[in-house]
């Protein structure tokens, strides 16, 4: 692992080669629509350390209607930030529904919570301080816990997306769905290795083993969608 400072600090580039498209579509179709209290709590985190790590609006847009497809109720979502993927998801899930939110930095998410409170939806929300993976594993051993989420959001630590996927495709019910941001990378993907800034080399690799791995994986149907940074949606068929 490189210096992890540098990689903390390291900024994804959008994947649409036009920054002008990229413009037209967040200025036509994602900003006039999303809700006021995601677009100001967006506009708060622009102002805050590290601003640019939160979802995309576009991703959030896939997002809200995989989650009212789905009629979730019980999801799991490992990164908050300052929580815009997680107050997307409280308003898109019924009044009684739950998401355990798990991130290793709460005063992030403590930015965001004003605007959560706002919405009215901070009691479905269960945020876990903690590394996700010791969670993760005392979900796995309670059997009342498998087979029972119905969508988990995965956007923290990209080198343990896979580690994550062994834990959550158990919690996850058959036909529910798990997905995984920034799969793409910015497009740094398909990049020749040295052409990349080290600093970013950690994610390209994670980003391409990923994809790799999920794409051999038959307990999933999946779609790699190239919204945001590049969103893997799972739908989990075994
Ligand atoms: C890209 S940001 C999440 C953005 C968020 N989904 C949003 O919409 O604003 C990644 C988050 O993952 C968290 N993180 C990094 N490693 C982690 C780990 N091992 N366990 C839990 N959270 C972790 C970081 O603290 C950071 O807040
Ligand atoms: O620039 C980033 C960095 C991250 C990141 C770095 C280190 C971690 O342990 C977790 C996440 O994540 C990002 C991200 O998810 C994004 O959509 C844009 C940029 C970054």
């Amino acid at each position: 692992m490189e210096n992890i400072e540098e990689i903390m600090n390291a900024n994804f580039p959008v994947i649409l080669q036009s920054d002008k498209l990229a413009k037209y579509i967040v200025e036509t179709a994602v900003y006039p629509r999303e809700a006021q209290l995601l677009k100001e709590l967006r506009e708060r985190t622009e102002n805050y350390p590290r601003g640019n790590m939160g979802t995309s609006p576009d991703s959030g847009q896939l997002i809200s209607i995989l989650l009212k497809l789905l009629n979730a109720k019980k999801t799991i979502e490992i990164g908050v930030f300052t929580g815009y993927s997680l107050l997307l998801t409280a308003l898109n899930i019924p009044h009684d529904g739950k998401i355990t939110a798990i991130d290793i930095d709460r005063k992030a998410y403590e930015v965001g919570l004003p605007f959560i409170k706002k919405a009215g939806v901070e009691h479905k929300i269960d945020f876990i301080e903690s590394p996700a993976l010791p969670i993760l594993d005392k979900l796995v051993q309670d059997p009342s816990n498998l087979g029972t989420y119905d969508f988990a959001f995965i956007d923290a630590d990209k080198w343990s997306y896979m580690n994550y996927h062994e834990r959550l495709i158990k919690l996850v019910k058959v036909g529910g769905l798990l997905a995984y941001d920034d799969t793409l990378l910015g497009g740094f993907v398909v990049w020749p290795e040295e052409d990349v800034e080290a600093v970013h080399r950690p994610f390209r690799k994670a980003a391409i083993e990923v994809n790799q791995a999920l794409a051999n994986d038959h307990r999933v149907e999946i779609a790699l969608t190239p919204v945001g940074d590049g969103l893997t949606i799972c739908r989990r068929i075994a």
